[in-house]
């Protein structure tokens, strides 16, 4: 049994002693960021010089962006995982070179705004960051990240928060290993790694994905269904997504297989449906390359229509296994009505939805707009979003497959014009062909919605540079217990342009 003091915080040695998948070790370092190195469960902060292994009595002065605990050490500042601010604890400090790895050992004052986490994963896992918080502490770190980052433009209004913090995720995968006594188990890779932490239940999955995917792993032994294993390439199912349908009830499973061979898959199918009725499609998704991402090209339905529908601001939506669809649908409809009312249509507008996945904002705003063009990369989203559209009998919006920046930088050379430019970009935000021809377009307002605060924040800067002015900020909790916080803004084109 693992250790736990108090709040139920465990040592790195202990923590780094569970279910640790048979034969797998966990690496040193991972990247470099700047001046400082990021590890897998702590943090790692460059210096110089050889010192051993230490204790350290502290006091927390802040949080950084990744909910950190900011401590500060010979002039240095320090990052170590779920320490609060004004919390003294001990910290270790281990030198290993050049480098120093910090981590938190025990809590001697704790904070009011520290909880047990209910998840008993939680130190495990790092799938959450913000447990160890109440949810006004959780609340106030992501209003004061976003104010932090959005200082330049104004004054952001309160996020909305989730009143059911649990459950959420529409959509879950999980990865399956053998433990040491060669036992299969299943569960989520820590953060930033591939230690598969063994797991029954992750508390912001939707309670029914859990039981899913539990049931396959059950299954796999009469099957004779090898967990695949990275290091030597062998064994068949590598993962199992599940996709719920919140409002539909619909439920997608997609087994992840190493090889496209997959002796019983009619019995497997037969026998997962006999112990899950409520599942509607079964999909066999063949990745057979060295990669760390879940999915691979090949896809076959084995039961079902390959798809499942749901139901956002009252439109029906299909979405396929590659598709990307908000993971949190109940605030997702508050981000999407913020987006569509920040957009100010009165039914005549040319919208541009970019980065549009399958359609769902554009669709929801073709209501009351003139027209709705969309753009998206990937083809499986595209070819929902035009399906979503005759399904929902929308006549003016098109979707076009594409990079959204090469898409916007032809319109502008054509001088097409566009009213509002609805934009959706993934983590790493947009880039200058798109801004610059956002600009070229001049369309009267931009409504940026954003997983990344940081990089929403980067390009804002652009546009407010280039005759733009940001009039209203509004973040959004998508993701409660994680340090990730979704942020919607409306940027108007100024005046004299
Ligand atoms: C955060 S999602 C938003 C999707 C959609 N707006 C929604 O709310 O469901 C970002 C989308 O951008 C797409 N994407 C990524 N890079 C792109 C690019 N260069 N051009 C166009 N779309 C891109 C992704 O495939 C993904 O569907």
């Amino acid at each position: 049994m693992n250790k736990r003091n108090n709040f139920g915080y465990k040592t790195q040695k202990k923590r780094n002693q569970s279910n640790k998948p048979y034969g797998k070790k966990r690496s040193a370092l991972a990247t470099q960021k700047g001046n400082k190195i990021q590890g897998k469960h702590s943090t790692i902060n460059k210096h110089r010089g050889n010192k051993k292994k230490e204790t350290l009595e502290v006091t927390c002065t802040g949080l950084s962006n990744e909910g950190k605990g900011i401590v500060q050490w010979e002039g240095k500042q320090l990052e170590i995982e779920h320490l609060l601010p004004g919390e003294t604890a001990e910290i270790t400090m281990s030198t290993s070179g050049r480098y120093v790895n910090s981590e938190l050992k025990r809590i001697i004052t704790p904070s009011k705004d520290r909880v047990r986490p209910i998840c008993s994963y939680y130190y495990d896992c790092g799938g959450c960051q913000l447990q160890h918080m109440n949810e006004q502490a959780q609340k106030r770190f992501k209003q004061d990240t976003i104010n932090k980052l959005m200082k330049p433009f104004g004054k952001p209004d309160p996020i909305l928060t989730m009143d059911h913090p649990y459950d959420y995720r529409n959509k879950s995968h999980t990865t399956f290993g053998l433990n040491r006594e060669r036992q299969i188990i299943g569960g989520l890779y820590a953060q930033n790694s591939h230690q598969l932490i063994s797991m029954d239940r992750c508390l912001i999955h939707d309670p029914k994905a859990d039981e899913i995917w539990k049931t396959i792993k059950d299954m796999m032994k009469s099957f004779k269904m090898q967990p695949f294993n990275e290091d030597t390439g062998r064994g068949f199912l590598r993962h199992v997504l599940v996709k719920v349908g919140k409002v539909s009830g619909e439920i997608m499973v997609v087994l992840v297989v190493a090889s496209p061979i997959f002796k019983g898959k009619n019995n497997f199918v037969k026998a997962l449906r006999k112990a899950h009725p409520e599942i509607t499609t079964i999909l066999m998704n063949v990745n057979n390359r060295d990669t760390s991402m879940v999915l691979g090209n090949q896809e076959k339905v084995l039961f079902g229509k390959g798809t499942i529908t749901d139901t956002l601001c009252g439109m029906k939506f299909d979405i396929s296994a590659k598709s990307f669809y908000q993971i949190n649908p109940v605030q997702t409809e508050k981000l999407y009505s913020t987006a569509i009312e920040m957009a100010q249509l009165t039914g005549k507008e040319t919208v541009i939805d970019a980065y549009c996945g399958i359609g769902t904002i554009g669709l929801i705003a073709s209501q009351k707009a003139g027209k709705v063009i969309g753009v998206e990369l990937n083809k499986d989203a595209v070819r929902d979003a035009i399906h979503n559209s005759k399904c929902n009998g929308v006549k003016n919006a098109r979707f076009y497959q594409g990079d959204a920046g090469k898409f916007m930088v032809e319109m502008a050379a054509r001088g097409q014009k566009a009213d509002v430019v609805i934009m959706d970009p993934p983590r790493a935000g947009s880039d200058e062909a798109f801004l610059s021809s956002v600009v070229k377009l001049k369309p009267k307002r931009v409504v940026y919605v954003s997983c990344n605060p940081v990089t929403q924040a980067r390009d804002m800067k652009y546009l407010v540079q280039n005759g733009y002015e940001v009039k209203d900020i509004q973040p959004v909790d998508m993701f409660p217990q994680t340090v990730h916080v979704e942020c919607v803004s409306q940027i108007v084109l100024r005046d004299k342009n």
